[in-house]
């Protein structure tokens, strides 16, 4: 019932006060209506995002994990929107001691006392899918964290999609400009995975996996002791937030080798693993100082382990995707337009290269155009009206592309913009020098990736065309002229950055 009125409301107030735009001649001509009307537009915005989040507090559940999506979406949905969901992230309703004890009944077939020989009743941190808790096991008296799902979101979780699923298809009947079924549609594939905690079980001990042998990453993953759909018990870490800047100070942790090591950690599980963790906000990235002595089986250099907690939401990226995205990266670090244009057409089948380069960048097309992404100059922090300005077309292309993107790019988008708010966090109280060396490593770190994978790509295929082949004299040497050039192709490239990196390593130390 709250959602229909609201769906209603929002209605009412997006057909009788968002009146349209002026053309550019007459935003020109009459400036003080223009921002009249670009002030009414605002408003109206932000009222419904209000009256939206109101009805989603008053749901809960599902509709304040929708709620925090939307917030995290900062470069794709209107500032308006975005903020005012802000404050969902820390209004969820716990669960009572009661409901876990009753969970834990149903579930385990045990209750609380006999599984653990003490139980915090306060929750350490509580969301809207589940809570965590601090306890200790009756059996091997290990200190563990405890999520458990509030009892009510698996019953209504599929009433509850069904109900946005049709809200989103209403807002898409009224205006057809505005395409945002592709946020329906992501929340209908990743909520039932989500909500079901052996699979963030399993993304766990595979992401750990896969860090085994990159023990130069310190990257550190929760082990897992116990799983059931909606028990997770797992060994507990002690940490905090990695955008807590005093806690880095106190403890002499670089911020920059933090955003670095984080770069190289999404590079990882993106451009070699295709296994990506896709919900990296700061809540779910803990950082701790290490000492030698407890450096334990990983040999990096840092006095820092990054935790990476919620393991719920993953998206597995195929070899053909992997290559697109390296490509269209690449094309977009270089700044080579026509290469743009090409490499989006190939992941998204429509010419609308710059909406989709601002969004996966999360910069404006002049800085991208101009090849500026590659230079110290790159303004981390530019403001959202520079990339999208405020118009009309501007979101009726967003939403196009948005919705003819193939699924795991949208998820791959959210990610990104989560890293960079990361780095955002991190570089705020770095000196401008050192903020422009951190962003340039951090490209570089990106480009390095791209072009690792795309290397190792090429010569995969190099040696599935030429397994079986008999080769007579002159093909033995185009086959060798090829193979030699996909090595020269990527040294060109390698080589440079290599040596810029170490340049501004050396700028930093001095
Ligand atoms: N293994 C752990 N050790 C210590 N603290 C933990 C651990 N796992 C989770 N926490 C704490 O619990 C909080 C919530 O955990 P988690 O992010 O997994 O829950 P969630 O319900 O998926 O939340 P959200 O959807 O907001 O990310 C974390 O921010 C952290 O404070």
């Amino acid at each position: 019932m709250v959602s229909i009125k609201a769906a209603a409301l929002v209605s009412y107030n997006y057909y009788f006060y968002f009146p349209d735009l002026l053309s550019e001649q007459d935003a020109l001509k009459y400036p003080q209506k223009n921002a009249e009307i670009l002030q009414t537009r605002s408003n109206t915005h932000y009222k419904c995002a209000e009256i939206v989040r109101d009805a989603m507090l008053a749901n809960g559940g599902i509709y304040i994990k929708l709620g925090q999506h939307v917030s995290a979406m900062s470069y794709v949905l209107p500032i308006e929107w975005t903020s005012t969901m802000i404050p969902l992230q820390d209004k969820c309703n716990s669960s009572s001691i009661e409901n876990i004890n009753r969970l834990f009944k149903s579930d385990l077939d045990k209750d609380l006392s006999e599984y653990f020989s003490w139980f915090d009743p306060e929750p350490i941190g509580v969301a809207s899918l589940a809570q965590v808790h601090k306890a200790q096991l009756s059996e091997t008296g290990e200190i563990v964290a405890v999520k458990v799902q509030h009892s009510d979101v698996l019953t209504y979780s599929l009433v509850d999609t069904k109900i946005v699923t049709s809200l989103f298809k209403l807002v898409y009947k009224l205006f057809p400009d505005f395409q945002f079924m592709w946020l329906a549609d992501e929340m209908n594939l990743s909520l039932p995975v989500e909500l079901d905690f052996t699979n963030e079980m399993k993304n766990s001990i595979k992401l750990a996996e896969n860090f085994k042998n990159r023990k130069d990453i310190p990257i550190t993953v929760p082990r897992v002791i116990d799983a059931t759909k909606r028990i997770l018990i797992m060994e507990f870490i002690n940490g905090r937030r990695v955008d807590d800047l005093d806690y880095l100070q106190k403890n002499l942790i670089d911020p920059a080798s933090v955003s670095k090591e984080i770069a190289r950690a999404f590079g990882e599980m993106t451009f070699n693993d295709g296994f990506v963790h896709c919900d990296p906000h700061a809540g779910n990235l803990f950082i701790r100082p290490i000492d030698n002595k407890s450096r334990s089986n990983k040999s990096h250099k840092h006095n820092f382990e990054l935790i990476l907690l919620d393991h719920g939401l993953y998206r597995t990226l195929s070899p053909e995707f992997i290559q697109k995205y390296a490509l269209l990266w690449t094309s977009l670090i270089k700044g080579n337009v026509d290469e743009i244009k090409r490499q989006s057409y190939e992941l998204t089948g429509t010419d609308l290269h710059v909406m989709l380069s601002c969004i996966v960048t999360g910069q404006s097309w002049a800085s991208i155009s101009e090849g500026k992404l590659n230079e110290a100059s790159v303004n981390i922090t530019f403001s959202q009206d520079e990339l999208i300005g405020q118009n009309d077309k501007f979101f009726a292309e967003l939403s196009k592309v948005m919705s003819c993107i193939p699924r795991d790019l949208v998820l791959m988008i959210k990610t990104n913009d989560l890293v960079r708010q990361l780095d955002r966090a991190l570089f705020s109280n770095l000196d401008e020098n050192r903020i422009n060396h951190a962003t340039m490593k951090t490209w570089m770190i990106l480009s390095d990736y791209c072009i690792s994978s795309l290397y190792k790509i090429n010569l995969m295929e190099y040696t599935r065309l030429h397994k079986d082949q008999r080769l007579s004299i002159p093909s033995f040497f185009s086959n060798l002229f090829a193979l030699v050039k996909i090595r020269i192709d990527y040294w060109m490239v390698k080589i440079p950055i290599s040596i810029y990196y170490l340049w501004l390593t050396i700028l930093d130390y001095c």
